[in-house]
């Protein structure tokens, strides 16, 4: 099957909103543009994402009363230094002093405890609630139809699959429940303190909607230095999958001095982005702490003046100062969770659009069961296009009609981009007509079970797909019922057999990532046995022309004969002896059928077939001789 991706992947797409800024760098899918949510749909989306953290409601709740119980732990402390210096020491009375100091020892260790213990049990729940996310986040991208991949490039998915779930997850562990707490905090303080002495209070927050306006100043900043991160993150992510999964390229044309220049480039503009946050993080930082020490020197300054005057104890001035101290971090941290909160809420949107994202081949709500042998597969005036709003340049199938028999072997050709690989796509459901029918035994394929009929599929594509495992995790492909037995013998009818046995650990042997550490030739054997061991109704087979040696093309031949001649197969050919095996081809033409019969009865005709045919075989010794041979005959 033609790799798409490229192509597609540059075409513009007005559905997908999130379309990727194409950076300096040149790297291709970099960076998304972040979005300002409103609150209504902050709101909408917090419901969302508390019906993840629903299950585990009782672990949350727990913490959320852990909360108050913490903070009345912290603000007892500095009342009981009052109590210390008024009632014990100024008087010259230690005899209660002890207990006093254990209480607020004990004040200590409680508050710590509960905060330890709000901590872990809410990390376990998010982290539940978190996984469960990722969990139907991969369980969804995985029922996608094969076309939402080719519009959606893989750097921008895997930035949402990680980097955004990363960012729910920082806002979780660091920020959400502990703002709760912090307001808890904030707002006990300024009760305590109108309590105690409601006019040193008054003046006390005089700075307070001063350092409001600072904070609400530098959160803009932050917020904006904080969404360029995101976009330098993607940016960076794009770049590395791509010259990855491109290295051979990447070495074969000696770009990696350009890569890496490229590389250097967004990395830098990334380094620029972080110092940025952390220049405004750390102005914010010693601005709260300025405003919060002057606010101590109009204690001390006010305060001393009433405590000379005797209109305010020692302790309570020392009581006060104390409380301001605590008042002023949970100010502070306020303002950087609120950005961790904003942008876990904008990550959080771009989750939940994945997840709506309902891009998949329709199921049958009531299917028909699939006919368990004699396939008769029909194309019934079959219109195509890649595209969901057709025009008429965009055709890529135009009303083809032709029928598969039982146990027949077709073979598909014609000039590339003549469509081939798209009628397998089509067969295999990978995709669904536009216009027209595709049958079995006069059914339309849209009837049946989507995962039982593509079961009755088996496909050996060109490039010859293997995951990372061992060879019986690749030939099986996770399917225990396929015997030992059975897969043995699979591998004996291709002749992959020997190829695997010559391995010391046999079927158990590793294979690396895309099969890398295998040789083109085994890859196609290994490839070959899988289909087999599927035992599939109908073999669909994308003839590798891979160049190997001889020997193996001899053996390769073989086997794919073999394949053939078990069940139904439709065979996009380019092998010779491949075509002259098929009982009919059929010769494709800009989406439609200009020829078909036999091999003999194609040449005969001396149309676009001979042509094809002397084009595309002519690199087969006996090819030429046989044209003319069989026309004079
Ligand atoms: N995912 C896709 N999105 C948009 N257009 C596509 C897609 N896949 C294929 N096409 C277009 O459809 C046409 C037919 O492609 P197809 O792969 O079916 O041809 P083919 O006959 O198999 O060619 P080849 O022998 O080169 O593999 C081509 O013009 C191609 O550009």
């Amino acid at each position: 099957m033609s790799d798409k991706n490229t192509e597609t992947n540059q075409q513009p797409d007005s559905t997908d909103e999130l379309k990727p800024e194409r950076p300096s760098g040149g790297a291709i899918g970099s960076g998304f543009k972040e979005q300002t949510l409103g609150n209504t749909t902050d709101l909408a989306l917090a419901k969302r994402l508390w019906s993840f953290m629903r299950p585990y409601r009782v672990t949350f709740f727990f913490c959320l009363l852990l909360l108050p119980v913490a903070s009345a732990f912290g603000l007892a402390q500095p009342h009981l230094l009052q109590v210390a210096i008024d009632d014990y020491l100024v008087p010259r009375n230690l005899d209660g002093l002890p207990w006093v100091v254990a209480a607020f020892g004990a004040a200590v260790f409680l508050q710590a405890g509960a905060r330890y213990l709000q901590f872990v049990l809410m990390q376990k729940a998010g982290q539940r609630a978190l996984y469960d996310l990722r969990q139907r986040m991969f369980s969804h991208v995985q029922t996608l139809s094969v076309g939402f991949f080719h519009r959606h490039p893989t750097g921008r998915l895997m930035t949402r699959m990680t980097t955004d779930i990363e960012s729910l997850q920082e806002a979780l562990s660091s920020g959400m429940i502990t703002m709760v707490g912090d307001i808890i905090t904030l707002v006990a303080i300024v009760g305590i303190l109108l309590y105690k002495d409601w006019k040193l209070a008054l003046i006390s927050f005089t700075v307070v909607p001063f350092l409001l306006v600072l904070i609400a100043v530098f959160r803009h900043f932050l917020r904006a230095a904080f969404r360029e991160i995101r976009v330098q993150i993607a940016r960076l992510y794009a770049h590395l999958q791509e010259s990855i999964t491109g290295i051979e390229i990447v070495q074969l044309f000696v770009r990696e001095h350009i890569s890496a220049d490229e590389y250097r480039a967004i990395n830098e503009d990334y380094r620029k982005a972080n110092l940025n946050s952390v220049r405004y993080d750390a102005m914010l930082y010693a601005v709260v702490e300025a405003v919060g020490s002057v606010t101590v020197g109009i204690i001390i300054w006010y305060g001393s003046g009433q405590v000379l005057e005797n209109v305010m104890t020692i302790g309570l001035l020392v009581a006060f100062l104390e409380y301001m101290q605590r008042f002023f971090v949970p100010i502070r941290d306020l303002a950087q969770k609120y950005n961790l909160l904003q942008s876990a809420m904008a990550s959080s949107e771009r989750i939940f659009e994945l997840l709506d994202t309902d891009d998949r081949i329709p199921v049958a709500a009531a299917p028909t069961p699939l006919p368990t042998a004699d396939f008769r597969l029909e194309f019934e005036n079959v219109w195509f296009s890649y595209s969901d709003e057709p025009d008429d340049d965009s055709w890529i199938i135009k009303d083809l009609s032709f029928a598969i028999e039982p146990g027949e072997k077709l073979a598909l050709v014609g000039h590339t981009g003549a469509g081939k690989t798209t009628i397998t796509s089509l067969l295999m459901r990978l995709y669904d007509v536009t216009r027209g029918r595709i049958l079995i035994n006069g059914i339309d394929i849209r009837e049946f079970d989507l995962n039982e009929y593509r079961r009755s599929f088996a496909a050996v594509l060109q490039d010859s797909f293997l995951f990372r495992g061992t060879i019986r995790e690749n030939l099986t492909l996770g399917d225990e019922s396929v015997s030992h037995e059975e897969l043995v013998e699979a591998a004996r009818i291709v002749h992959a057999h020997p190829m695997i046995t010559r391995y010391s650990n046999g079927y158990e042997h590793l294979i690396a990532e895309r099969g890398a550490n295998l040789s083109s030739g085994e890859k196609q054997l290994l490839s070959f046995a899988r289909a087999l061991a599927q035992q599939p109704h109908v073999l669909i087979l994308d003839e590798a022309t891979a160049n190997v040696d001889t020997d193996t093309e001899t053996i390769i031949q073989d086997a794919i004969d073999k394949l053939m001649a078990r069940q139904t197969s439709v065979v996009i050919a380019h092998r010779l002896s491949t075509i002259q095996k098929a009982n009919r081809i059929i010769v494709l033409h800009k989406g439609e059928i200009i020829e078909q019969g036999t091999h003999q009865e194609l040449l005969a005709l001396d149309g676009h077939y001979r042509t094809l045919y002397q084009l595309q075989y002519a690199f087969d010794g006996n090819a030429a001789a046989e044209v003319d041979a069989t026309i004079s005959a």
